[in-house]
């Protein structure tokens, strides 16, 4: 491909990710994926080209742009010379093109973050990974990753196929950001115990808390995207991990599902819906997804799940709230309005990939009184 050719492809995938941010559509990885999938003719340095075009253009930009010329104009001002109209390279600008405006994220949500505005939060991020210590030890896996102080099981600096890896493969590592390792560490699961991990996803965390547990107790994986969910045992099995049980929940019904655990849980994790703002550095077109709306849904439902959360803790256990999101209204506000009577703060954390090296994170930890 030709660099104005390339460019043209950035144009056209930039427009699909502009619609689909609109639309709540397919996320911008899965689109430059799609888009690439029926031009067997690029090859691997035009796709590396054109989807570093697209993500410079997505972290360099404020609002949503209204085009993917828009966003080229305004992010690479130099690919602008490349609008020729010769081949396959772009038309000519036209006077009437407004280039679009170079910031961190839309304006409200800048307002938001404050002082956590930083360009940090949209940086490139590295791969961290875990060592399952179930199955090994880090200092047999230096070879793919660098010791963190202050991580015991975490390697920085992963090659960008570790998912091919035989290591990977076998379940030796996870792929895991070092603030979610944090989280992992924070709820200090060890084994015997009873532990619920109330939002399990595709069971990240689920996972680090069955080797922190030495497979060893019950470890109770729940959710209520049934899809997510379903990845679980799969991944269970890789990692050696025996103690996790998946339970579907309904939204809104989440007590009735796990009512026999009511008061019976040495720990509980609720790593909650959020925003995301914490992980611009690898969705950075998030920016342009949220709106207050949702934001304001998802407050509701985090202080819900928390309530929840708290009628399965038993006296003398915890609850960990954890979000990866920099935004108050998620992470510290959410504390402060924590009123489950019987328990008490013990420790809150901001992870910042400015102060951090992590994703952004909020993480506090309630504990009951025995
Ligand atoms: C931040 S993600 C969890 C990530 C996961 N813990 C991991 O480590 O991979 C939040 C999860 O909350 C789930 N969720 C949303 N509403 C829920 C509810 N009412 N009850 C339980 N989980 C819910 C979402 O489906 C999503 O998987």
């Amino acid at each position: 491909m030709t660099p104005g050719a390339r460019v043209a492809a950035a144009i056209e995938i930039l427009d699909d990710v502009i619609t689909s941010a609109r639309e709540g559509g397919a996320a911008a990885d899965v689109l430059i994926a799609r888009y690439f999938k029926t031009r067997r003719y690029a090859g691997s340095k035009d796709r590396r080209a054109v989807r570093e075009i697209v993500y410079d253009c997505i972290r360099g930009l404020d609002e949503i742009p209204a085009n993917g010329r828009a966003a080229i104009m305004g992010a690479q001002p130099s690919d602008t010379l490349l609008f020729t109209g010769d081949g396959h390279a772009p038309a000519p600008v036209d006077p009437s093109e407004t280039p679009a405006t170079r910031g961190l994220a839309p304006q409200w949500l800048r307002a938001r973050l404050g002082e956590r505005a930083d360009a940090d939060l949209l940086m490139r991020a590295g791969i961290d990974l875990r060592v399952n210590a179930l199955k090994a030890e880090p200092d047999q896996l230096l070879h793919l990753g660098s010791r963190i102080d202050g991580f015991p099981h975490a390697l920085a600096g992963a090659p960008a196929d570790i998912s091919r890896r035989p290591e990977y493969l076998s379940g030796l590592v996870e792929v895991q950001d070092r603030g979610s390792q944090r989280i992992a560490a924070i709820c200090a699961a060890s084994a015997g115990m009873t532990v619920v991990d109330l939002c399990a996803g595709g069971g990240g965390k689920a996972l680090a808390l069955a080797a922190d547990m030495r497979n060893d107790g019950v470890l109770l994986a729940s959710d209520t995207d049934w899809r997510r969910l379903g990845e679980l045992p799969a991944r269970a099995e890789r990692a050696g991990a025996s103690i996790i049980a998946p339970i579907r929940l309904d939204p809104g019904a989440e007590i009735e599902a796990l009512a026999q655990w009511r008061g019976r849980a040495d720990i509980v994790l609720v790593d909650a819906p959020c925003s995301g703002t914490g992980t611009w550095r690898r969705n950075p077109e998030a920016k342009w997804r949220l709106t207050a709306d949702r934001l304001s849904q998802l407050t509701i439902l985090q202080a819900r799940l928390m309530h929840v959360a708290a009628a399965l803790v038993k006296p003398g256990g915890a609850l960990i709230y954890a979000v990866c999101s920099l935004l108050p209204e998620e992470g510290s506000a959410q504390a402060d309005g924590f009123d489950s009577s019987g328990f008490s703060e013990v420790s809150r954390k901001l992870l910042t990939p400015k102060t951090d090296g992590s994703d952004g994170f909020f993480i506090a930890r309630f504990e009951k009184a025995c």
